[in-house]
């Protein structure tokens, strides 16, 4: 018998405090190692204790650049002088290992990804309104005034997104935590059984 081929990726994608971490960390949870996140590359140099592919696939700035012409990225960036990037394979790779890969990005990577064809299916977690969305924001306190109010502008042009016809496959609002929660999981479950 062949193994199942690998189960679609999932995207989770929304405004900044829209609740993403959360749903994620609870299903990463309740089914240990049915879900993955694909691995970064990197040109950086691995750390002490780093292992080529587990934290990144460390290649070189040569190769790298090499992937990127050749349309291998979904998405790069340089920080303070190294490349780092996500690869349509390094999603497959999660897939291959017999995991559902999981993408938690913003809009404008899920833009991206629809110019791939890894044919995920798309899921919009979204805050009851932008008010809340500000509360719950400033209740994690892990942001500066001016990167909150960056998250907050953000938001609308994401919420508008998710209203375009065919953005998403699903749409799920955070009110109660609980029953958001349950769509979220009945959502996933339903895509992967
Ligand atoms: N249903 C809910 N009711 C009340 N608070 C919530 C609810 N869901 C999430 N929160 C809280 O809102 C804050 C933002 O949630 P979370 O960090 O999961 O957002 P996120 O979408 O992952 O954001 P980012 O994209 O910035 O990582 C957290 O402090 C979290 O505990």
């Amino acid at each position: 018998m062949s193994p199942a081929p690998p189960s679609r990726p999932i995207v989770v994608s929304g405004p900044s405090g829209a609740g993403k971490s959360t749903f994620l960390k609870r299903l990463f949870a309740e089914y240990p190692n049915k879900f993955g996140f694909s691995i970064s590359n990197t040109t950086r140099a691995p750390r002490a204790g780093e292992t080529d592919g587990v934290e990144y696939y460390f290649i070189t700035r040569e190769k790298f650049l090499e992937g990127v012409a050749n349309g291998d990225f979904i998405e790069h960036a340089e920080f303070s002088g190294n490349l780092y990037g996500t690869t349509v394979q390094g999603v497959r790779n999660v897939g291959e290992r017999g995991q559902i890969c999981i993408l938690d990005i913003d809009m404008q990577g899920v833009k991206l990804v629809k110019n791939t064809n890894l044919n995920p299916y798309y899921l919009s977690v979204q805050p009851p309104s932008l008010e809340v969305l500000e509360q719950r924001l400033r209740g994690r306190g892990t942001e500066t005034e001016s990167a909150l109010q960056a998250r907050l502008a953000a938001a609308q042009g994401e919420l508008d997104y998710a209203k375009e016809e065919g953005a998403y496959d699903e749409t799920i609002v955070n009110d109660d935590l609980e029953a958001a929660y349950s769509k979220f999981r009945d959502f996933i479950n339903r895509v992967t059984a």
